[in-house]
């Protein structure tokens, strides 16, 4: 492809990034996943550098813009090199028209970035949430330990003692120490909270949103496979990568229960009152996570964050029905709003009196609220919100 098909290739696909964050459609990895399988005359340069420029003009845009071309112009608008390709050359996009719309630059939609300002989240702090990620592993303690594994290549060691960090694209699903589940691919926010929940061998803990288990396997290795373990989710697809995921891990001692939404006290009824730990990594609008899903700012609406913190209410309130006296809550959410953090932390202890919050014990982070919080700014991970309740 040249230069100039590959921008109009990256205009054509932000139409359908667009598209979907305007109708909850696919994210944008997949419509590229999607689009390149019908193109297979693209080599893997053409997708990279198409991927690039798609991902560029998501990060570039505040508001959802008119179409993929006025994104593309409004990254155009910043870099000469890119506004020479709108030739109309070949398969090249046609020349730019004076007066045409040029999507502005901004770090998400206005009501959006207010909400993120109310939460403490301004400048470089704002900015960064749409910065590139890094690749970060976790050593499964169950098979291996970070200061002896030999791998092929060398990642910096962090706080959370198991995790290691390598430039972001490194193909460590390619490497046999993964095959063998001796590593995990984990972000070091994600190991930290996990950490913060400090489950223990021999303790009963339910994972009440497993999803696919990223958490479920780092608190298998802190419980050393030595206790309960009951992965729970209302998603049968994400759930049913779960099992061998944990098999490759050696993590024996997972359950998994699919749970109906709204039924998810029945499917539990028998775990009511058993749980030291219930974990609930709570659906939310992942504002943390922007730096690997930028086009989820497109994505959130009022009413859907709404949605979200009524049912994290909801959730919080399941697992102050599965724990025992004295035992505790893990909260999680991947996001820096207040509305997800903090602000649900206070509303349930204002309905649950007996409970209490306790700061959670952690090398990195920020308190926030009666919580702690973790941003790429500050700590170079992922966003989190993370809060540590106690019943009496
Ligand atoms: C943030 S994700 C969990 C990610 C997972 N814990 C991990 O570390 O990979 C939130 C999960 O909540 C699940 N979920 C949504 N509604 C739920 C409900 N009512 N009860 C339990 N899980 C729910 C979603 O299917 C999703 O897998």
């Amino acid at each position: 492809m040249t230069p100039s098909a590959r921008v109009q290739a990256a205009i054509e696909l932000l139409d359908e990034v667009i598209e979907a964050a305007r109708r909850e459609g696919a994210p944008a990895d997949r419509l590229i996943a999607k689009y390149f399988k019908q193109r297979r005359y693209a080599g893997s340069k053409d997708r990279r550098a198409v991927r690039e420029l798609v991902y560029s003009a998501i990060r570039h845009c505040g508001e959802v813009p008119e179409s993929g071309r006025a994104a593309m112009l409004g990254l155009a608008q910043t870099d000469a090199a890119l506004s020479v390709l709108f030739d109309g050359e070949g398969h090249g996009p046609k020349p730019i028209h004076e007066g045409e719309p040029r999507a502005a630059s901004g770090i998400a939609p206005d009501w959006l970035v207010s909400k993120l300002a109310e939460s403490g989240v301004v400048g470089d702090a704002a900015h960064s949430l749409l910065g590139r990620a890094p690749l970060d592993i976790r050593v499964n303690a169950l098979k291996a330990d970070r200061e002896g594994l030999e791998l092929p290549e060398r990642g910096e060691p962090l706080a959370a003692p198991q995790a290691l960090r390598f430039p972001a694209g490194t193909a460590v699903e390619q490497w046999p120490e993964y095959r063998e589940g001796k590593i995990e691919v984990q972000d070091h926010g994600s190991q930290l909270a996990c950490l913060a929940a400090g489950a223990m061998p021999g303790e009963t803990v339910i994972d009440l949103c497993a999803g696919a288990g990223g958490k479920t396997l780092s608190l298998a290795a802190s419980m050393r496979n030595e206790g309960k373990l009951l992965a729970s989710d209302t998603d049968r697809g994400r759930l049913s990568k779960l099992a061998p995921r944990a098999e490759r891990a050696g993590a024996g001692i997972i359950e998994t229960l699919l749970m109906n939404p709204h039924a998810e006290l029945e499917a539990l009824s028998d775990h009511r009152g058993s749980a030291d730990l219930v974990l609930v990594d709570a659906p939310c609008s992942g504002t943390g996570t922007w730096r690997r899903k930028p086009e989820a700012k497109w994505r959130l609406t009022p009413d859907l964050l709404q949605k979200y913190t009524d049912l994290q209410d909801q959730l919080l309130d399941i697992a102050s029905q599965l724990t025992k006296p004295g035992s505790r809550i893990a909260f999680i959410t991947c996001s820096l709003l207040d509305a997800e953090g903090s602000d649900r932390i206070d509303a349930f202890l204002k309905r649950n009196p007996a409970w209490q919050a306790e700061q959670p014990e952690l090398p990195l982070g920020t308190p926030r609220g009666q919580g702690i919080r973790l941003d790429p700014f500050h700590h170079g991970t992922d966003g989190f919100f993370v809060a540590i309740l106690r019943s009496a």
